[in-house]
């Protein structure tokens, strides 16, 4: 993909109006034909093709931040950089974001890592505030190993709920944000009704009954226009912009 389809650029270069003060938000993730996300058990599957791939990696660099879910976090180990971009050509970074609310993500894991190796950013952990000792203890540990702890604003016992995590982003300076998954947190974020810009990945593949799907909700998305499907490589891209 020498560069991104134009419908997308177009998508990322329209003026978004917002009343709250929250960053615009990309909700995005690849799917096969029988709209799977992942294989049995939750495996990572990668579903993109080389050059949806190389698009993805696009779409990171032009929004401040990145979030995905703990479940995605502890499954996958990411690592939610720009790696398959060709080199040499200068581009800016997402802030990795952990929607964790106990804490669970491992001290070793990539984002950790890289941040400490000096080829990633901090990555921060949005986790709920709790008297759990276990909870606060894991709290220390992510801390010391490098990762930025933030309460979310809002904590209603259970969630601390996806409008309190943005509103959170936002007093950090997080003016975009790309959510990328998994299960729990697209659901979570389609029906806060908050999503911006929604960017689908279709994979010529079919995964079986037994893989992991999603749920979006059809109320949740009235908020969204249809914008194009365009193909990219072998896949399809399916883009939404807000009304
Ligand atoms: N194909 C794709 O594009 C992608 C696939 N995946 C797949 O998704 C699977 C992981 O999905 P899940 O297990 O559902 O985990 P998840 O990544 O959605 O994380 C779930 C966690 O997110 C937090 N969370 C979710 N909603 C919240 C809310 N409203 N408020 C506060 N915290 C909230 C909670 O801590 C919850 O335990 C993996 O198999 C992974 O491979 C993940 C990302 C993208
Ligand atoms: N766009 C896309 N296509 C796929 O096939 C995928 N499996 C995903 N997954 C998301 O990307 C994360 C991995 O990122 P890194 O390659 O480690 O940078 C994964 O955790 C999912 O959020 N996305």
């Amino acid at each position: 993909m020498a560069k991104p389809p134009s419908f997308l650029t177009a998508i990322f270069e329209e003026d978004i109006k917002i009343k709250e003060e929250r960053p615009k938000v990309t909700l995005t993730f690849a799917q096969s034909l029988d709209a799977k996300i992942a294989g049995v058990g939750g495996k990572q599957l990668i579903l993109s093709g080389r050059e949806s791939m190389v698009m993805t990696h696009w779409m990171r660099t032009v929004h401040d931040g990145i979030l995905v879910g703990v479940g995605t976090a502890l499954n996958d180990d990411p690592q939610l950089n720009t790696r398959h971009l060709p080199a040499g050509v200068p581009h800016s970074l997402p802030i990795p974001v952990v929607m964790d609310r106990r804490c669970r993500l491992a001290v070793d894991c990539k984002l950790i890592r890289n941040y400490a190796e000096g080829r990633g950013k901090q990555p921060w952990v949005i986790y709920s505030k709790t008297e759990d000792t276990e909870v606060l203890e894991r709290k220390e540990k992510l801390e010391s190993s490098g990762a930025k702890i933030i309460e979310s604003d809002e904590n209603n016992g259970f969630f601390p709920g996806v409008s309190g995590v943005l509103r959170t982003l936002y007093s950090l300076g997080i003016r975009s944000l790309m959510v990328e998954g998994g299960a729990q947190i697209i659901d979570s974020f389609a029906r806060s009704g908050l999503v911006d810009r929604l960017v689908v990945t279709v994979a010529p593949v079919v995964v079986g009954p037994l893989g992991i799907g999603y749920t979006l909700d059809p109320a949740s998305l009235a908020r969204l226009s249809f914008q194009a499907t365009e193909g990219v490589g072998i896949d399809h891209i399916i883009g939404f912009l807000s009304k």
